[in-house]
């Protein structure tokens, strides 16, 4: 019988500012083609994790592997080129450069034009004011133009973190719509939500960290039927 390997595995992973242990020995995996997500409050260490993830933050110790290969101390630009790209938190837009350019950036390793023409595709918005200065957008747009140049450098693995945060109801909606299509198409996603609950319906796997440690993992389904775990971590 063959078992599937995960595409992401993050062992022991310790991650420290100077005297501040965000992340304590925290293990987690992904398998090929799943969602999974990291959820727990403010501070709770999930930027850490994912930072650590994408080659931002130097761990102090522990254990990543993407594809069989150890990247613990891969930087993040080697990372993009393998595959392994974030959307970082708060979109990180450069709104005086035009959509097109934001864009392009973030395939400046390959420059492939089908790649963004594939992103105009998927959001028509964007492909209408291409020559906008992006931060003419609004904040679910300018969220939506974070993905679109993630997804510029054909991602294996995606890494999303908070893409919900400050964004309408409404917005929000079509924010995991936009996820759960990128999940479908076959990308590995890592998300990372305060928005535990919609996070955890969007997923298939979850992990509930508190105070840089996983309090509670399992299937989504199972934590969010899980009165321990919604009563003190999902809120009322
Ligand atoms: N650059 C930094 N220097 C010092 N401490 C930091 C730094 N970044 C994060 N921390 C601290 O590490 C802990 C974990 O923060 P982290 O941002 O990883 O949590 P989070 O769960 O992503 O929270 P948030 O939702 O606020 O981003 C917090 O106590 C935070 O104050």
């Amino acid at each position: 019988m063959s078992t599937t390997e995960p595409i992401l595995k993050v062992e022991d992973l310790v991650v420290t500012y100077g005297r501040v242990e965000a992340v304590r020995k925290v293990s987690f995996e992904a398998l090929p083609g799943s969602l999974i997500t990291l959820v727990g409050a403010n501070g709770a260490g999930k930027s850490s994790i994912i930072n650590a993830v994408s080659g931002i933050v130097r761990p102090k110790s522990g254990r990543i592997t993407f594809e069989g290969r150890d990247i613990t101390r891969t930087q993040a630009h080697t990372l993009v080129g393998e595959g392994l790209v974030q959307v970082p938190e708060g979109r990180q837009i450069l709104g005086t450069l035009t959509i097109h350019e934001n864009l392009q950036l973030g395939g400046w390793h390959t420059n492939d034009a089908a790649a963004i023409q594939a992103v105009y595709e998927r959001f028509p918005v964007l492909a209408e004011r291409r020559d906008l200065p992006a931060g003419a957008l609004s904040g679910g747009e300018q969220q939506m133009l974070a993905i679109g140049r993630a997804l510029v450098a054909r991602p294996t693995l995606i890494l999303l973190d908070e893409p919900s945060m400050g964004l309408a109801p409404k917005i929000v909606d079509e924010v995991f719509r936009v996820i759960e299509e990128i999940r479908t198409s076959g990308t590995t996603v890592v998300l990372v939500e305060q928005n535990a609950r919609r996070a955890l319906r969007a997923a298939d796997h979850g992990y509930v960290l508190a105070s840089g440690e996983i309090a509670h993992e399992g299937r989504a389904a199972d934590l969010l039927a899980d009165e321990r775990v919604v009563q003190a971590y999902l809120g009322v």
